[in-house]
């Protein structure tokens, strides 16, 4: 791979540009392009102002409300032109809601800038210039594939304020429908709203940090129709009356609802889960499936929230690797996704990661579908490499961090092992692009853009690497 850094001096030079523009102007713009954050962005004078909450070729007035050396915030305040590609937004709490950033963007625009998201990572973070084109593949299901609903709950006035936070905030949208979410997960939480208001439930305070009930978690399978409740709170107990109405095994069932969970947190944090799990009804998991594959997932344990773009992905994994000899390495392997689908296409594979949730999830899993050609290891990757004699028959490395991307010791520890190929998938085009540059001696010769996350500015990449 060569790399081009020459886009980063020209920003560089940008920088030392006087500022234009003073907090509490107004302005007229041109919204030129979207941002990673999804957020518009233009250029006043060759200084960078970010718009929120506009496309490409809207043309606004605007007020400055921030400035920094490099660039500046603005606020619309009248949309002057709007852009053809502009569709009605389905969500009732569209733009209020910070859950989907593009989903008034014709579908076919949001796939062009989520591949732009790519080409542009690999250029300017990753300086890298690669020789392969790069593939879409939109979603079938651009609405309802949320497989997973985090809501987050607020007193506001009498009645507890159930949803998702506004854009950068901790004020809870409240809404009856997110488009997004697969249907049967709004059923189910317009029914706990109904029991948290009539049984008075008390809300938790986050500045406080009083109160009892935090968030609700829903998961749900559209393949298996099960699904999972979490009701997060504070250290406490539900009152016999709640938990009468809420154990109804009739509405459990009719709901598909295979446990409710109560989950406690007693810190003081934004992580939505605490480490204490009480089964309240039924059994601690869910059943999903991929394809012919069973999966046994329990309320923390990660998994793809896109089933029907899951598939696909898991697919391309395994066109890549089909044929090919030796052993995989699943790092950060999460439940056990792509090493089951692999192992189940003949491959051995050995799945590493930290989350002990996740690797109970995937050994029930593999034991499940009757495969055995699995390992799971639950530790984190950068003291995986030591196991010389496990990782001895490896030939490709399939890596799926978290956003942060793959640390300095995973990096040097995958380049030590000297795999045939590596297959990056990342939900970060930053940190895959900063990642591959660091991966000498590779070649990219395969990347697709696989749509997991519609109406979102959030962009999942597949990428294969071979040793050159
Ligand atoms: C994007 S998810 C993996 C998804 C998985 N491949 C799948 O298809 O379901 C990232 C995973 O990395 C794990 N993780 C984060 N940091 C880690 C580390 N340092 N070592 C091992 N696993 C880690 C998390 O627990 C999480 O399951």
């Amino acid at each position: 791979m060569i790399a081009d850094f020459s886009h980063r001096e020209h920003t560089l030079a940008k920088q030392k540009l006087e500022i234009p523009v003073h907090v509490g102007d107004d302005v007229e713009l041109e919204v030129e392009s979207l941002a990673s954050s999804g957020d518009g962005v233009t250029h006043h004078h060759g200084y960078t102002l970010f718009v929120p909450h506009t496309l490409p070729q809207d043309r606004v007035k605007a007020r400055i409300t921030k400035t920094t050396k490099r660039f500046g915030v603005t606020r619309v305040i009248k949309r002057l032109h709007s852009t053809p590609d502009r569709v009605d937004a389905p969500c009732a709490v569209f733009p209020e809601c910070g859950g989907c950033k593009i989903q008034d963007w014709d579908y076919s625009k949001q796939m062009e800038f989520k591949v732009r998201q790519v080409q542009d990572a690999l250029a300017h973070v990753g300086g890298l210039n690669v020789a392969v084109g790069i593939d879409p593949v939109p979603a079938d299901q651009p609405l309802h594939y949320r497989n997973k609903a985090n809501y987050a709950i607020e007193k506001r006035g009498k009645k507890p304020s159930i949803g998702f936070y506004r854009q950068g905030t901790h004020h809870v949208v409240d809404h009856v429908e997110c488009h997004t979410l697969m249907e049967p997960i709004t059923a189910i939480k317009e029914w706990l709203r109904g029991l948290i208001e009539s049984h008075s439930l008390s809300i938790y305070n986050e500045r406080r940090h009083t109160g009892f009930l935090r968030g609700l978690v829903v998961r749900h399978s559209a393949a298996t129709g099960e699904a999972l409740v979490g009701l997060v709170t504070t250290h406490g107990e539900f009152s016999r009356k709640f938990m009468d109405d809420l154990t109804d095994e009739a509405r459990l069932k009719s709901f598909g609802i295979q446990g409710v969970i109560h989950n406690i947190n007693r810190s003081k944090t934004n992580v939505i889960l605490g480490h204490e799990n009480i089964t309240l009804w039924g059994q601690d998991f869910f059943r999903e499936k991929l394809g012919e594959l069973e999966f046994h997932l329990s309320l923390p344990s990660f998994f793809q929230i896109n089933p029907y773009q899951s598939v696909k992905l898991y697919g391309i994994v395994q066109s890549w690797v089909e044929g090919t000899d030796g052993s995989v390495l699943d790092a950060y392997c999460g439940n056990g996704g792509i090493s089951l689908w692999l192992a189940k296409a003949g491959c051995e594979v050995v799945g590493i990661d930290s989350a002990a949730s996740n690797i109970e999830d995937a050994e029930q899993s593999a034991h499940l579908n009757g495969i055995t050609t699995c390992r799971f290891l639950n530790m984190p990757l950068e003291r995986a490499f030591q196991l010389k004699e496990e990782l001895a028959a490896v030939k490709t490395v399939v890596l799926d961090p978290p956003r942060k991307g793959c640390s300095q010791e995973v990096v040097t520890g995958i380049l030590e092992m000297k795999p045939d190929r590596i297959i990056y998938v990342s939900c970060n085009p930053a940190t895959l692009a900063r990642d591959l540059a660091l991966m000498q001696g590779y070649a990219v010769r395969a990347i697709k853009v696989i749509d997991m996350f519609p109406q979102t500015q959030h962009v999942e990449t597949a990428v294969l690497l071979e040793r050159e």
